[in-house]
Parts: C-alpha cells; structure tokens; sequence
C-alpha cells in the first residue's frame, strides 16, 4: 500500500475553504470523488445536517479502514455511505438509481487522468446551484508538463498549448 501520508489529503485551509462554502448553500447530501483516509469526508459530514449523507467513492479498502476509528469518534460515521470501487462505477450507480440533479456540491481529487469522466458526471449529479469543486486544477503547473502524460490531454489535442518564450 502506499503510505497514504503521500496521497495529499487538502490543506487545512482549503478543507475550511470548502466547509464555509457548503454551509453557505447548506449542503446535505454531498460526493467526495477520492476518499483516501477520510479528511475531507469528515470535513463534509461534519456540516451536514444530522440526517445528511456524503457519499464517499474510494477504491482502496486500506485506506477507508484508516479512516473509520476517527469518523466514529467524531460520530459521523452514519453521515458516510462509502463506496469502494472505481469512481466512475458509483457515479454511474448514482445516475442509474435516479439521483441526478439530487447533490448539493462534489468535490473532485482522485486520478487526475479521468478527471473529465468525473465532471461530466458530476454535473448530471449536481442540482441547480449545486457547486462542483476541482482540486488540482493547476497542479503546480504540472498540467501543462507533457512529459507527465497524466492528463490524456483532449483539450491539448483539440487546440495545442503554445507556450511563448
Ligand atoms: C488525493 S487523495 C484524496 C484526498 C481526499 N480528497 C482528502 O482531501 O481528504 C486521492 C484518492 O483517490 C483515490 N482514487 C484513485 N483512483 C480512484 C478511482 N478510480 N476511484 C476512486 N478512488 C480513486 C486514491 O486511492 C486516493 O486515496
């Protein structure tokens, strides 16, 4: 397993950053494409009302079972429905069971090569005045770092990047 401490979990002022905006649209029922170990899952269970319900996508089982003792003791464990596979497979889940346009606000981190498939889906997910939130957008300016090959990049391929010198 890789150490999960690797895995960059968002700093603590972007996880206050997104809390102030999902009280500001009071959000109750949310999706964090990319669990990890739980930081920011716990940080959108803990604003959301009591019968409110994140759904959390992560593929690794290892790194949810990190996540579960602390989710317990801050007793949002409820608040979570945590689905491990493939993002894409729940987001499909979600679509097909009828609960497009039934989410308040997605945050999007895991593999960033599908991240596209991610944000269409999220916004047949998302309701009108819903937010999807991307993170790594820049990346430190990786994304314009073709040697990387992450990104598959379609938007390279429909309109080269030009960099001036
Ligand atoms: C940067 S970490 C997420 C950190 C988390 N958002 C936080 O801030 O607390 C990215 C996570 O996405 C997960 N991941 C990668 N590919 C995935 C996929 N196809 N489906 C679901 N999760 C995936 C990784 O296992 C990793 O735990």
């Amino acid at each position: 397993m890789e150490d999960p401490k690797n895995l960059m979990m968002v700093a603590a002022e972007q996880a206050q950053f997104i809390a102030n905006l999902a009280k500001l649209i009071e959000v109750n029922k949310p999706i964090e494409i990319g669990m990890c170990t739980g930081y920011n899952a716990l940080n959108l269970a803990l604003v959301v009302p009591e019968n409110g319900l994140v759904v959390a996508c992560e593929i690794n089982e290892e790194y949810v079972n990190i996540s579960k003792p602390f989710l317990k003791e801050a007793g949002v464990e409820d608040n979570i429905d945590i689905r491990i596979k493939p993002a894409a497979e729940t987001l499909d889940e979600l679509l097909t069971a009828g609960e497009a346009g039934t989410f308040d606000f997605v945050f999007i981190d895991p593999d960033k090569k599908n991240y596209e498939t991610y944000y269409e889906k999220s916004l047949q997910l998302v309701r009108k005045g819903g937010i999807v939130a991307i993170e790594n957008v820049l990346w430190g300016g990786q994304v314009i770092n073709p040697a990387l090959n992450i990104w598959n990049l379609r938007v390279q391929k429909k309109s080269p990047l030009k960099l001036s010198k």
